[in-house]
């Protein structure tokens, strides 16, 4: 594979500073495939995993890009998910759906409960899917931005490991629980948002631990509780949640959604079932989908015409929407290509 070299600052959100290694789209979607197919995962898996490491790569997310074959691999390597899993998909109610992942990576599942999750929000208004029993590694807005592409209005939460503590506690008990949502906008990119409800991913931390670097004061606290900006001592602590109060009690929000309403894990059974082996969440994951059609029927397109001034609201003052930067780089990379430190570069190219 000819890829160029290059020194580089903090261009990217969560590029290190230092050597990188530029790569097209089809080097990047090549050593994903590569690497996910050398280390068991069955073919059926490979592409749905595969498109959202690329995705990540592409809109420049690098917590969630390619970095995250290294967590594939060693969770396939730990026995942590069932590489060859065949998802199952229940129709529970009109409005609800469950997908039972059997322990597989999350991407299969969602895909193949998407058409039934779209049908019913389409004929009941708004539905709802649970998928169970899946390894989740992922950013979620490429999972917003399928009902979003279809017109939908949508929702996405999923637990993780018990790595954060509860606004006013010191010790690990939450996820970093993100949630996502997008809204379809006429002619347009939708507008989404898609968080952690800690103060950051967990991947970002880690991020900074291999590139060296402190980390933001407000984002960890170690093991003692003390405020850290180091790292390897936050990582090793708990993270806070984001916004104080307010996240925390949204990231309990996460939990009891993504988990016992649709019978599935918290993130402290999570962490109790990963054992040790520091292999990627296992759990539920909860997706809501709303028609626009369902309450406005024909004059849908009217009101939504009409939520296009609050965009504008925000944009003409000088303020961004959230995705717009990766929006951005997604109209980019295909000709820039994704610029990839060499370290993670060269450890990726070994394992593929
Ligand atoms: N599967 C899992 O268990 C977990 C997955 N994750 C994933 O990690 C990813 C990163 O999470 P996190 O670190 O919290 O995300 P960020 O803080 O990087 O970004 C959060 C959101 O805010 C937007 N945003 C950032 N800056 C601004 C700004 N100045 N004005 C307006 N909007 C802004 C981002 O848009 P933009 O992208 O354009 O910058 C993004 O939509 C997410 O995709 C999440 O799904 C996180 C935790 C657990
Ligand atoms: O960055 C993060 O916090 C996570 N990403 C996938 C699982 C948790």
């Amino acid at each position: 594979m000819h890829v160029y070299l290059q020194r580089c600052g903090m261009g990217n959100k969560g590029m290190s500073a230092g050597e990188s290694v530029t790569l097209t789209l089809q080097q990047v979607a090549d050593l994903a495939h590569a690497v996910l197919r050398r280390h068991g995962l069955a073919e059926a898996h490979v592409g749905p995993v595969a498109a959202t490491i690329i995705a990540g790569e592409r809109d420049e997310c690098a917590s969630h890009g390619v970095y995250r074959l290294l967590n594939c691999v060693h969770t396939l390597n730990s026995g942590k998910v069932v590489p060859d899993a065949v998802p199952v998909v229940h129709h529970v109610s009109p409005a609800l759906l469950r997908v039972d992942a059997a322990g597989g990576f999350a991407q299969l599942a969602f895909a193949t409960g998407l058409p039934l999750l779209v049908e019913k929000a389409r004929t009941m208004g708004i539905a709802a899917m649970g998928i169970n029993r899946c390894v989740h590694f992922a950013a979620l807005w490429p999972e917003v931005e399928a009902l979003t592409d279809q017109g939908l209005v949508a929702f996405a939460c999923t637990p993780s490991h018990a790595w954060v503590a509860p606004a006013g506690g010191t010790s690990p008990l939450f996820g970093t629980n993100p949630i996502a949502f997008g809204w379809p906008r006429p002619g347009g990119d939708p507008f989404v948002f898609d968080f952690a409800t800690s103060a950051v991913a967990r991947g970002e931390i880690e991020l900074h631990r291999r590139a060296g670097k402190p980390i933001p004061e407000g984002w960890t606290i170690d093991a003692q509780g003390n405020p850290t900006t180091d790292a390897e001592a936050g990582l090793a602590g708990a993270l806070l949640t984001f916004g104080g109060h307010k996240g925390s009690a949204l990231s309990a929000m996460v939990e009891l959604i993504a988990g016992p309403l649709i019978g599935d894990m918290t993130s402290a059974e999570s962490l109790a079932h990963d054992d040790g082996a520091k292999a990627s969440p296992y759990g539920g994951e909860l997706i809501i989908a709303i028609d626009p059609a369902g309450f406005l029927g024909a004059a849908a397109a009217e009101h939504m015409q009409r939520a296009e001034a609050l965009f504008d609201g925000i944009t003409s003052q000088g303020a961004r929407l959230p995705s717009q930067r990766r929006f951005a780089a997604r109209r980019r990379t295909p000709a820039q290509g994704c610029r990839i430190p060499r370290a993670l570069y060269e450890e990726l190219a070994a394992l593929s």
